[in-house]
């Protein structure tokens, strides 16, 4: 087999004694486009950083495109593009002066620089936009000309950390098409950092999810999700159910398994949709009330709580501050 795009083995940073990154063991393969999930505060930042030489790992070992991260960083950092949760253009420079620079910065004479600007232009669609001060860029336009950036010298791997945070959905879907294409028509080996379940779901062909430093799981998005199996039927029911009324409606032929928090009944389910009728009536039998329903195939989000009794988002409460100051800095760049 073909050596792959990156390796590590147990790869471990320690701050002050805490474990961030706790023995990671990865392998990516040349052209995947490849997803790392978790909350924030999880280390999957801390995992890239170290990947792209900027951290020196406490612990462990780790090559990208065949070179050490130890030993061989300028080699690794040639190979690479690595695009960052904060913005790191300059806002009084044109898209066209900022690329510019960036080739530059890699050595690109002017010709082969004039012409791999507007390539770059092209694929994230801001050709007409070239010339227009980044202050003048929307958040989305901003993100999509640092992803340009990143690609400016031909890197063999894009690392790309968070880079739908804090955008709207509808320019999250743009940036999802972005990203496939520089996969596609590139031939960029994609590796990105999320917390939204259904960016690594739509866009990634593999995921590793990532908690506490260490990866709990990881395939392909199907084969996750298909380790769930059954749907989730959600009960929101009256606060004072009784393990009686729960053992009722998990009694119910198709229902694997029954989880309670509070008020709330999680429960899998084989061919929800000719069960749901069964298990009203069951409950009702049982004397519980039952305010709402809902059901959903699974989510990655599911895979996550099976893995770590715990959803992402939960997990989340240092990420909204983040979000909150990402989107502070990229509205101060516009004023
Ligand atoms: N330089 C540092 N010094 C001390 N602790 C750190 C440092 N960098 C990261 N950490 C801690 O390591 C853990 C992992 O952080 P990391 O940034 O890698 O998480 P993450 O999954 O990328 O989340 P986010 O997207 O919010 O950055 C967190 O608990 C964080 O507070």
């Amino acid at each position: 087999m073909d050596a792959p795009a990156i390796a590590a083995t147990g790869l471990t940073m320690r701050f002050n004694g805490f474990a961030a990154v706790d023995g990671v063991d990865l392998r990516i393969e040349k052209g995947e486009l490849f997803g790392l999930l978790g909350p924030n505060g999880a280390g999957k930042s801390t995992i890239i950083k170290m990947l792209t030489t900027m951290l020196r790992p406490s612990a462990g070992s780790a090559a990208v495109w065949g070179y050490d991260i130890k030993k061989e960083r300028d080699a690794v950092r040639s190979s690479i593009g690595v695009v960052f949760q904060d913005p790191s253009v300059d806002s009084q420079l044109s898209g066209r002066e900022n690329l510019d620079f960036h080739g530059r910065m890699y050595g690109m004479d002017r010709k082969t620089r004039e012409a791999r600007v507007a390539e770059v232009l092209e694929l994230v669609d801001l050709t007409e936009k070239a010339d227009v001060l980044m202050e003048d860029y929307s958040g989305g336009m901003q993100r999509r000309l640092e992803i340009a950036r990143g690609l400016m010298h031909h890197p063999n791997v894009l690392f790309l950390d968070e880079p739908t945070l804090g955008l709207d959905a509808q320019t999250r879907r743009y940036i999802w098409r972005y990203i496939e294409r520089m996969n596609e028509d590139e031939g960029v080996t994609v590796v990105l950092t999320t917390h939204y379940m259904e960016e690594a779901d739509h866009l990634c062909k593999r995921v590793a999810i990532i908690d506490q430093g260490r990866i709990v799981a990881l395939d392909t998005p199907e084969s996750l999700k298909d380790l769930i199996g059954a749907d989730i039927v959600t009960l929101e029911v009256d606060d004072s159910v009784t393990d009686d009324q729960v053992r009722a409606v998990s009694d119910v032929d198709g229902v694997e398994a029954a989880d309670r928090t509070g008020s709330i009944l999680r429960l899998s389910v084989d061919r929800s949709e000719a069960r749901i009728p069964e298990i009203i009536l069951s409950a009702s039998r049982a004397g519980l009330l039952i305010r709402s329903v809902s059901m959903h195939e699974p989510t990655l989000e599911d895979v996550f709580l099976k893995f770590t009794g715990k959803k992402i988002r939960e997990s989340e409460s240092a990420g909204a501050g983040r979000m909150a100051a990402v989107q502070s800095r990229m509205r101060t760049r516009r004023h």
